[in-house]
């Protein structure tokens, strides 16, 4: 775990300042692939759609980099966008490449580090070595380490090239969408770090009443909704999914959220096997990485680096979303 500071990296854990809350650092590469390389809503144009050109760099533990390779299956991009997976240890030296146990290594340059691909796009790079990371081939520079915002790329700029007319954000709920987001991520997305890696008891207790609070609302939203915003499946949706999935198995022991599992939520958890059913989502879920990564690179927290053997899980069991109406995702015009 550690940083960039002008091109060098240095090995060292968050810091939580003197209230002990943790604090997340804004991704700093904001471009946009757009369909004719017209600029987006940030950063520079210049990175037009084309199939084999960018390169999706993830770790299968992170639910950051989890949410843009679920918008990358849905949307059928697999065959235009190549995967580099990092190992799922992160200690000294940051993300590194391996090829053991479903890891790929660095596909592109063979690289050791995921730093190096932070200094190749600048070698006076400052700042967290964070996946995900879109690398565009072409210019050798990293086009977004944004998961927000890549995932938006994907819902939509490729559409051309693949004939996809999937919509995760659709216009008519794009408010409602940015609405939801807006809660959940500080509350529940980031909100189960904030509790993790909190070092004082006040910021955790702080996390954990706002994190359990959502819960609470978000459960009885999926009581009366088959989705976050109604009868469609949105990237609201997915953006909560990588979190709950990865919540009884990590987040309620490592990171001290145990207030009630997933499991003890009925709407939450029914909701939960839906999305994990979804054709082409089950494949995306690497519970063998998710646990290891946290159990074992975070050694502030688990010093001993032993990887709990349950909880026993099954996503795959039946659900009882079909109660309610639901109209599965929307389709562009
Ligand atoms: N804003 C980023 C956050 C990504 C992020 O923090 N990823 C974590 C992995 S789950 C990471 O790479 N952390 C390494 C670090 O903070 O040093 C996004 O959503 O894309």
């Amino acid at each position: 775990m550690g940083l960039l500071i002008e091109g060098q990296w240095h090995d060292q854990w968050y810091d939580t300042g003197a209230g002990g809350r943790f604090k997340r650092e804004n991704a700093q590469r904001r471009n946009w692939i757009t369909a004719d390389g017209g600029a987006g809503p940030s950063g520079e144009g210049g990175f037009a759609a084309e199939a084999g050109r960018y390169h999706l760099y993830v770790s299968l533990a992170c639910p950051w980099a989890h949410r843009t390779l679920i918008l990358r299956a849905l949307k059928g991009l697999e065959a235009l966008i190549e995967v580099s997976v990092v190992s799922w240890l992160m200690r000294e030296n940051g993300w590194t490449f391996d090829t053991e146990h479903g890891s790929s290594g660095d596909a592109l340059d063979g690289l050791s580090f995921m730093h190096q691909r932070y200094t190749l796009d600048d070698p006076e790079y400052t700042g967290r070595v964070t996946v995900p990371v879109l690398w565009d081939t072409r210019q050798q520079r990293i086009v977004s380490n944004e998961s927000a915002e890549i995932i938006r790329m994907f819902n939509s700029a490729f559409d051309e090239l693949t004939g996809n007319r999937l919509d995760f954000y659709p216009q008519p709920l794009q408010a409602e969408i940015d609405a939801l987001n807006a809660r959940i991520y500080p509350a529940v997305n980031n909100g189960v770090y904030r509790a993790g890696f909190a070092t004082t008891q006040a910021a955790y207790e702080e996390a954990f009443s706002e994190l359990f609070s959502e819960l609470e609302t978000l459960e009885t939203r999926l009581g009366k909704a088959r989705y976050l915003t109604g009868e469609y499946l949105t990237e609201a949706d997915w953006r909560l999914f990588t979190t709950l999935i990865r919540f009884d198995a990590v987040y309620y022991g490592h990171f001290k959220c145990n207030q009630q599992r997933i499991a003890d939520y009925p709407n939450l958890s029914n909701w939960l096997r839906e999305l994990y059913q979804w054709p082409g989502v089950a494949d995306t879920v690497d519970l063998r990485h998710i646990k290891h990564h946290y159990y074992a690179s975070h050694l502030t927290i688990n010093p001993t680096a032993i990887v709990p053997k349950g909880p026993q899980l099954d996503f795959s069991a039946p659900h009882d979303r079909n109660r309610l109406a639901g109209l599965g995702i929307w389709l562009r015009a």
